[in-house]
């Protein structure tokens, strides 16, 4: 096929614009002829060039109906998982089924599940070979993945009534930018007082949608040790007894594990800190890979226990330490952008003291761009705000915070384009 495409200096005519919309239809009509690019970048320009041009071409209507229905794509989606139908023409890869097939597996009367396979395949969340034969393509997989299981729910059943209330939440207060996490449109949304996180602890549904959230949010992006080489700017010199790594509020501790299983030359110990219903988690349920990495019950409001002083700590591996343990690094992932920044201030100053000159935290979150931020980027902003009166930081951000704080601010490095992601190293004065 030949895709040669020049691109007129003076604008498009009514003739180019159409050998270009000939060429992309031709590109569309076979579904797998870029899956070969690898590289991750390109892949990422030829969606974003493709996502542009397609929101540049809607006349007023299109933008209308692609914007005020989108509640829609997620209650469609939640309706394929719960049904399996992603899931069960998933395992059929390769092979076809028709809609009563799929309607007898999946227990779904064939009347809706034929408007259902209609919507999917309007928005590409099938395919659709023949007129009575339907398949699972990357998107119907991606759905049909853990990821997509945990996603779509935690979405769906544990954030949407916070997003929902949202507008009117900020009507009510005046369109002031929220900062109290038990006054944020979450508790309109539930009519509830508790914050996000002591509600969800008193609800299992939630709670595990959360967690399993929070275990593959990243799946398929770089990580921090993609671009920093840990054991050469934190872990010289360590021996076993030093603390290397002090992962607080780390979930169920993949960022230990994956660290654990970058660095498994280096001695040193890896400790994970949580509240104490999901380091009761990790212990009945630990990740693979999890063995060899500390618990403690850490509650980030408090003073941090592992310390630069000879004050006593005890971890589950019923060692006593008496010694001057302060970790090489305190590592906080997507924590403190779940906070405003009075408690943002809160949970720095309680590691400080703990620091030695040795010591830095290391901040994984986002520093935004001023313009031009990913959608991803700006989409968990607006989440943050609604669920925890929370939000991403730009540079300034978070150059103002360390500062307030007393810490120094010593280097950025940037992992991701996709969500601007980096690694913040703040250490003490
Ligand atoms: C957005 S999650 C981030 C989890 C993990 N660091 C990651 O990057 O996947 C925030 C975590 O903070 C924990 N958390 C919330 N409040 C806490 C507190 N007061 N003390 C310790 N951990 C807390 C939650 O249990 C949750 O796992």
């Amino acid at each position: 096929m030949v895709l040669a495409i020049t691109l007129p200096m003076m604008g498009f005519t009514s003739e180019d614009a159409r050998e270009l919309a000939d060429k992309l239809e031709q590109i569309n009509s076979y579904p797998n002829i870029l899956s070969h690019v690898k590289d991750e970048s390109t892949r990422r320009r030829l969606r974003e060039a493709g996502r542009k041009l397609s929101i540049s071409m809607e006349a007023p209507g299109d933008t209308l109906h692609r914007i005020m229905k989108t509640p829609i794509q997620l209650s469609m989606a939640q309706v394929g998982i719960e049904t399996h139908a992603f899931e069960i023409l998933s395992q059929n890869d390769g092979t076809f089924l028709t809609c009563e097939e799929l309607a007898q597996r999946a227990n779904v009367d064939p009347v809706l599940m034929k408007r259902f396979l209609r919507y999917y395949e309007s928005l590409g969340m099938v395919s659709q070979p023949s007129d009575s034969e339907y398949c699972a393509n990357h998107v119907t997989k991606a759905l049909a993945s853990k990821s997509g299981w945990s996603g779509i729910n935690y979405f769906y059943k544990t954030v949407s009534p916070a997003l929902m209330a949202f507008p009117e939440f900020l009507r009510q207060n005046s369109f002031m930018n929220p900062t109290d996490a038990a006054h944020c449109p979450w508790n309109f949304g539930r009519q509830n007082s508790k914050p996000f996180f002591p509600w969800i602890q008193d609800q299992p549904e939630h709670f595990n949608y959360f967690l399993s959230w929070m275990k593959v949010q990243r799946v398929g992006l770089p990580i921090f040790l993609d671009v920093l080489d840990f054991a050469k700017e934190f872990a010289q010199g360590a021996t076993d007894s030093t603390v290397l790594f002090v992962d607080i509020g780390g979930a169920m501790g993949h960022q230990s594990i994956a660290l654990k299983n970058r660095i498994p030359q280096v001695p040193g110990r890896i400790i994970l800190q949580e509240q104490a219903s999901i380091i009761s988690e990790v212990q009945t349920n630990p990740m693979p890979g999890f063995e060899g990495i500390e618990t403690q019950v850490h509650d980030f409001f408090t003073p941090q226990p592992i310390k630069g002083d000879n004050i006593s700590s005890y971890v589950t591996t019923s060692i006593y330490i008496n010694r001057p343990i302060g970790a090489r690094v305190y590592y906080l992932r997507n924590i403190l952008h779940d906070w405003p920044s009075s408690k943002c201030r809160d949970i720095l100053e309680n590691i400080k003291p703990a620091m030695t000159k040795e010591s830095v935290i290391l901040i994984d979150e986002m520093v935004l761009s001023e313009r031009g931020v990913p959608w991803r980027a700006a989409q968990l902003d607006i989440t943050m705000l609604a669920c925890f009166a929370g939000l991403e930081r730009s540079r300034a951000d978070w150059k103002a915070l360390l500062d307030d704080v007393g810490l120094r601010l010593v280097k950025i490095w940037q992992y991701t384009e996709e969500c601007e992601d980096c690694a913040i190293v703040a250490a003490l004065p």
